[in-house]
């Protein structure tokens, strides 16, 4: 393991914006350094020298020049020209004030396959190099020609023998052909091993060149195996920067300091993993406390009369603030209408919706210093004598996550603190929160992935791709390794479904809809119905095809039937059954849920018959 930290930076290729805003965005969240990918140089108006300045005034270290292309085995005459290519890129190099480039393995049809003419060229190369006191590493691409593993490009390396030649490893090229770092700690010397680019991306069956082009991601984000493969290379005695190098259509287009953030909290939840430096370990987390909505006088009362039909009555007031408490069995829902309030700076922006969520958690000051440790913004609302602190962490989208102590950590009840308990006895069928859902446009979604997965440990469920009448919805579930924190993520390309519109009327991302436990799913509905409560009707097709795909009686089915239910299965035996209410102005809607015999899953089968149905019933309100 290194004994010195090692140098974080990030390529330009990553952010989006003209170079000065890429190198703005880089040093503002933290970077000791960068790659400068050739575009964004030949893209800028201005020398190589006054880049060098920039950089030294914002403090970042250029730690490569790259790529330097199609230049190893080439037949004559381009043989001759890339050397001649070559001095001019040390010249810029020099200019730049690095010492580095990067030759990735040539994709060029006229490549020799000759390993004996490549290690020739590099060593050329690298000799010239040297002579301007530079250096050059070699890296296989996954597409190359005849060079996309490490090991080729090791043996070339080897062979060229020269002490200004080195290897770049880049976990992408590795892990997407299904390679791993074996052998390398025996086969490769520290001193060759120059320079790591690190990349994560979803496991996506296509060809690895559009994979890598449009599909990177910041380790943490993806499914590759990225910890285990920086172990290896730390192993082997790497000591030089983690460099962060993603190609992504949504990161081109993000505003780059958040995507910049990102990627700084990527590399210390890395460092974190591979136990280079720690942060303040992972929650317990055992459920949603509550859920609070923000809501001016109007909306507050139609959205307790919509609750009210769910069971929910009022259980309290707080004591210096416009909040109200209603309960139902386990679920606490606070309806916020505070003036001059984290709340209210939502209502104004985004009009009634969630503004904040709280998890129960084992000890919320060391998850605290974990979201500062990761970069992610600490709340802490302003209160009166006598009442309790319970501080907050803005999520991507700026709903807070209120932390407060699990009961069975020792914490007391929030309640008695700062409400005045005083609501009649409520309903009690409802056990908990199931889940709660949150739509974003299509660029937000791996900043909630990394939140999730870096400051929560949630892991991320099967990926679905749900047909709305209007376009398709992709949605992914982070859970807790114990199920008590269930969030899925949804997004859609398309403006015109249910998830496209509401992210549309709400500017950005925001909780979509919150599903609501019951013992018994059947009794909850009917008392919902009683209460007129607004359910979705569910149309006679769907109960048909569910006699043929699972083997329900037909009175099981009529009697779902009735009360609009849907149903689903999981291999293992477990089921579901779930309801929705209409939606509460076109916003955020409401679902009962029952889980059996641990389905785990949030009858992703059912999502279309519910989005037709939710596109049938808003055209008619
Ligand atoms: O996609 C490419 O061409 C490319 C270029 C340089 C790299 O370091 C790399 O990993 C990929
Ligand atoms: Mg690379």
């Amino acid at each position: 393991m290194p004994q010195h930290r090692l140098p974080k930076s990030i390529a330009t290729v990553c952010l989006s914006g003209t170079l000065p805003d890429k190198l703005e965005s880089a040093a503002a969240a933290g970077f000791d350094g960068v790659e400068i990918f050739e575009n964004d140089l030949l893209t800028f108006d201005g020398t190589p020298a006054e880049v060098r300045r920039m950089c030294e005034d914002l403090g970042l270290a250029i730690t490569i020049f790259q790529p330097f292309r199609d230049f190893e085995a080439m037949p004559e005459p381009q043989r001759r020209r890339n050397l001649d290519r070559a001095e001019r890129k040390f010249d810029t190099m020099q200019a730049l004030g690095t010492d580095l480039i990067l030759v990735c393995s040539t994709t060029h049809a006229a490549a020799l396959p000759e390993p004996e003419r490549a290690a020739e060229d590099l060593r050329e190369m690298a000799e010239r190099a040297a002579s301007r006191q530079l250096r050059v590493c070699y890296e296989a691409l996954a597409w190359g020609r005849h060079v996309n593993r490490w090991r080729q490009a090791w043996e070339i390396v080897q062979r060229a023998d020269h002490a200004a030649l080195g290897l770049c490893l880049d976990s992408f090229h590795t892990l997407s052909l299904g390679d791993d770092l074996a052998g390398l700690a025996d086969a490769v010397p520290p001193e060759k091993l120059f320079f790591l680019q690190l990349a994560d991306a979803p496991r996506l069956s296509m060809d690895v060149l559009s994979w890598s082009r449009h599909h990177r991601l910041f380790p943490g984000q993806g499914e590759l195996p990225v910890p285990a493969f920086l172990k290896d290379l730390l192993a082997a005695g790497y000591a030089g920067p983690l460099s962060l190098e993603i190609f992504n259509d949504e990161f081109r287009a993000a505003p780059s300091r958040r995507i910049a953030r990102d990627g700084q909290r990527s590399l210390v939840w890395i460092e974190d993993q591979v136990g280079i430096a720690s942060l303040p370990a992972l929650p317990k987390l055992s459920g949603l406390e509550f859920v609070e909505f923000a809501v001016d006088h109007a909306a507050r009362a139609e959205l307790g009369a919509l609750i009210g039909t769910l069971g929910f009555r009022p259980g309290g007031t707080h004591r210096s603030k416009d909040v109200e408490l209603w309960r139902q069995g386990g679920v606490n829902l606070v309806l916020n209408s505070e003036p001059d309030s984290a709340a209210s700076e939502r209502f104004e922006q985004a009009g009634p919706c969630v503004c904040a969520i709280a998890l129960r958690v084992d000890d919320p000051a060391r998850l605290v210093a974990r979201a500062e440790a990761l970069s992610y913004r600490v709340w802490r609302e302003r209160i009166d004598a006598g009442e309790r602190a319970i501080p907050a962490i803005r999520a991507p989208d700026g709903t807070l996550v209120y932390l407060v102590e699990d009961p069975v950590s020792g914490g007391r009840p929030i309640w008695e603190d700062d409400f005045r308990l005083d609501g009649a006895a409520p309903a009690d069928g409802l056990l908990g929160v199931d889940h709660v859902a949150q739509a974003m446009t299509p660029d937000m979604m791996d900043s909630f992935v990394l939140f999730y997965r870096s400051l929560l440990g949630l892991a991320p469920d099967a990926t679905w791709e749900l047909p709305d009448p209007y376009g398709l919805v992709r949605s992914c579930a982070f859970v807790s390794a114990d199920g008590s924190v269930r969030m899925p993520l949804n997004v859609s390309e398309s403006r015109r479904t249910g998830t496209g519109r509401f992210v549309s009327a709400r500017a950005g991302a925001g909780v979509h809809h919150i599903a609501f436990q019951a013992a018994d799913a059947a009794a909850e509905v009917d008392a919902a119905a009683g209460r007129a409560a607004p359910l979705l009707n569910i149309p006679e097709n769907y109960y048909e095809d569910l006699g043929a795909r699972f083997d329900l009686e037909d009175a099981e089915i009529a009697a779902l039937a009735a009360r609009h239910l849907l149903y689903d299965r999981d291999a293992a035996g477990g089921s579901f059954l779930h309801a929705y209410t209409h939606a509460f102005r076109d916003r955020f809607f409401l679902e009962i849920v029952a889980r059996q015999k641990g389905y785990a899953g949030f009858g992703a089968a059912n999502a279309p018959v519910r989005m037709a149905a939710q596109m049938r019933q808003g055209s008619r309100e």
